[in-house]
C-alpha cells in the first residue's frame, strides 16, 4: 500500500512573525506540510508545486488580495483559497467569496482557531470529492460495454464500436438480432454508458402481455378505467420518464397498438388510459426484435412511418455460431464466471469437448451457451470438462446428430468441421483460422497432407 502523500498548505503573509504563528500552529498537525511564502508574485511563481490548500493575506504589499484570487482561479479553478484580512467590511468579503474564495477570515485572536476548522473543512470535501471520483470511474469502468459484453470476435467489437456512437448521442437505437443474443445487455449497456445512466432504465417485453394489457401497461390508467382498474397505475413509458425505455420484440406489435404508440411518440406525451391529463415524455425509446422490421413493413405487418421512428441507430448482433473465436471465449467466460460464483476451481476444456461446442449451431445463442457450460461445470468430474458433459437442448442436437451418430475419431471430426468452414467461406484459411480460433498452419498442414 502507498503511504498517502501529506496535506500540503501554503500561507502567504508579509508579516513574518503572524505568518510564522499561523504556520507553527497549522503544522501541530503531522499529516499537514506547512509552507510559508511572504509576496503574491512567490505564491504565483510556485503554484506548480500544486498545494492543496492556500491561505492569502488580503493586504499584501505587492499585490492587493481581489487581484491575487483572481490571477490564482485563472490557473487552478478548484485550489481552495482561504483570504485572510485586517478588514471586517461584509461587503468585501461577500464580494471574495463570489470571486471564489473558499472562506474569509478576519484577523483576530480566534484567527489560527478558526483556520485550523477551515483547513480540516476543506481537507474533508477534498477527500470526499476524490472518493466520489473514484467511485464514479469504478462506475464506468464496471458498465464498460466490453466489461457487460463479453467478446472478442470482429462482430463484437463492431458492436462495442456502434454502441459507443449511441450511448453518445440522444437519438433513438434499434437492436436487431436472434433470441438469446444479448439484445437486452446491448440496450443496459448503452443506457448505462448515456447521460440517463443515473435515471431509469425501463424493459418491457411486448410478445410477453396480453394485447388487451398492453396499452395500460405501455401508458397507464386511471382509477375506473375499465373493469378491474381499481386504482390509478403509472405505465411503463411513465416510469421511464428521463431515462430509457426498452420495448423488447416490438415486431409483435398489433397494428391499432402501432397507432398508438405513433401518436406518443410523435407529440412526446400521454394520456393514461381513461385520463384527461397530458403528460409530457422525455425518454430515449430502444427497441429490438428478432424480425427483419423491413420485412414486416414491405408485408404491412409492421406501420412505415412507425419503423422510421423507432429505426435511429441500428445496432445488429450476429448469431452466436457466426462469431467464430467468441464460442470458446464465452465458453470460458461462463464456466470460470459459475465457477467463481460457486467457489470451485476452474475445471479445462478438453480439447474434444472444444471441437464438440464449436460444431454445435446454437439456435439459443449466447443464453443457451451460457446455460449448457453452467450444467457441465456441475455435471464434470471437477478437473476436466468432456464432451459427456455437454447436455445440448434435444430440439438443436439433432442437427449435429449426423456428425456425431457416425464413429467418428476427433480428427475426422476437426476435418469435418475445418471442410465445411473452408466452403462456407470460400477458402478463405485466415478467416476460417481466426474463426475456429485454430492456427493458419493447422489448416494448411492438412490441406498439404491431403486430408481436406
Ligand atoms: N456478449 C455477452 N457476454 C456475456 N453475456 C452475454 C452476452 N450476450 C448475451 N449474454 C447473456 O446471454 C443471456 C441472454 O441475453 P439477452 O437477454 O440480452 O438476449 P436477448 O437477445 O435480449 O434475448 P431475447 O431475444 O430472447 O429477449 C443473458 O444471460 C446475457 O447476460
Amino acid at each position: 500500500m502507498s503511504t498517502p502523500l501529506p496535506f500540503s498548505i501554503v500561507i502567504v503573509e508579509d508579516d513574518p512573525w503572524y505568518g510564522q504563528l499561523l504556520q507553527y500552529h497549522l503544522s501541530l498537525n503531522p499529516d499537514y506540510q506547512v509552507t510559508l511564502y511572504t509576496s503574491g508574485q512567490e505564491l504565483l511563481h510556485n503554484l506548480h508545486t500544486l498545494p492543496d490548500v492556500v491561505t492569502i493575506d488580503f493586504g499584501l504589499p505587492d499585490m492587493e488580495g481581489r487581484e491575487l484570487l483572481r490571477r490564482v482561479r485563472e490557473r487552478q479553478p478548484e485550489l481552495p483559497i482561504i483570504v485572510i484580512s485586517a478588514q471586517s467590511k461584509i461587503t468585501t468579503a461577500v464580494e471574495l467569496l463570489r470571486m471564489g474564495a473558499s472562506d474569509y477570515l478576519v484577523k483576530d485572536e480566534y484567527t489560527k482557531d478558526l483556520l485550523w476548522n477551515a483547513v480540516l473543512k476543506i481537507r474533508e470535501t477534498s477527500r470526499l470529492r476524490q472518493q466520489v471520483q473514484q467511485l464514479q470511474t469504478q462506475l464506468q469502468e464496471k458498465y464498460d460495454f466490453n466489461r457487460l459484453l463479453k467478446g472478442n470476435s470482429p462482430a463484437i467489437q463492431r458492436t462495442f464500436h456502434l454502441m459507443e456512437r449511441a450511448a453518445q448521442t440522444p437519438v433513438n437505437v434499434s437492436v436487431t438480432g436472434e433470441t438469446g443474443t444479448g439484445k437486452e445487455l446491448v440496450a443496459k449497456a448503452v443506457h448505462l454508458k448515456s447521460e440517463r445512466s443515473k435515471k431509469p432504465f425501463v424493459a418491457v417485453n411486448m410478445a410477453a402481455i396480453p394485447t388487451e394489457l398492453l396499452e395500460s401497461e405501455l401508458f397507464g390508467h386511471e382509477k375506473g378505467a375499465f373493469t378491474g382498474a381499481i386504482g390509478r397505475k403509472i405505465g411503463k413509458f411513465e416510469e421511464a420518464n428521463g431515462g430509457t425505455l426498452f420495448l423488447d420484440e416490438i415486431g409483435e406489435l398489433s397494428l391499432p397498438m402501432q397507432a398508438k404508440l405513433l401518436r406518443v411518440l410523435q407529440e412526446r406525451e400521454l394520456q393514461r388510459v381513461g385520463g384527461n391529463e397530458r403528460i409530457k415524455l422525455n425518454v430515449r425509446l430502444i427497441t429490438a426484435t428478432h424480425k427483419n422490421l423491413a420485412e414486416e413493413v414491405k408485408k404491412q405487418a409492421f406501420r412505415e412511418d412507425l419503423y422510421y421512428r423507432v429505426i435511429g441507430l441500428p445496432i445488429e448482433l450476429p448469431p452466436l455460431r457466426e462469431r467464430g473465436s467468441d464460442i470458446l471465449f464465452l465458453a470460458k467466460h461462463f464456466l470460470e464466471e459459475f465457477c467463481q460464483e460457486q467457489g470451485r476451481p476452474v475445471p479445462a476444456l478438453a480439447e474434444e469437448t472444444q471441437v464438440r461446442l464449436l460444431a454445435h449451431s446454437y439456435p439459443g445463442n449466447v443464453r443457451e451457451l451460457k446455460t449448457i457450460m453452467e450444467l457441465a461445470a456441475a455435471l464434470c468430474n471437477g478437473q476436466e470438462i468432456l464432451p459427456r458433459d455437454l447436455l445440448f437442448t434435444p430440439a438443436t442436437s439433432g442437427a449435429d446428430l449426423g456428425l456425431l451418430s457416425e464413429q467418428r475419431t476427433l480428427r475426422e471430426y476437426s476435418r469435418h468441421i475445418i471442410r465445411h468452414h473452408l466452403d462456407k467461406y470460400d477458402h478463405n484459411v485466415p478467416l476460417v483460422a481466426r474463426k475456429l480460433d485454430i492456427g493458419k498452419s493447422t489448416i494448411y498442414k492438412m490441406v498439404q497432407d491431403g486430408e481436406l
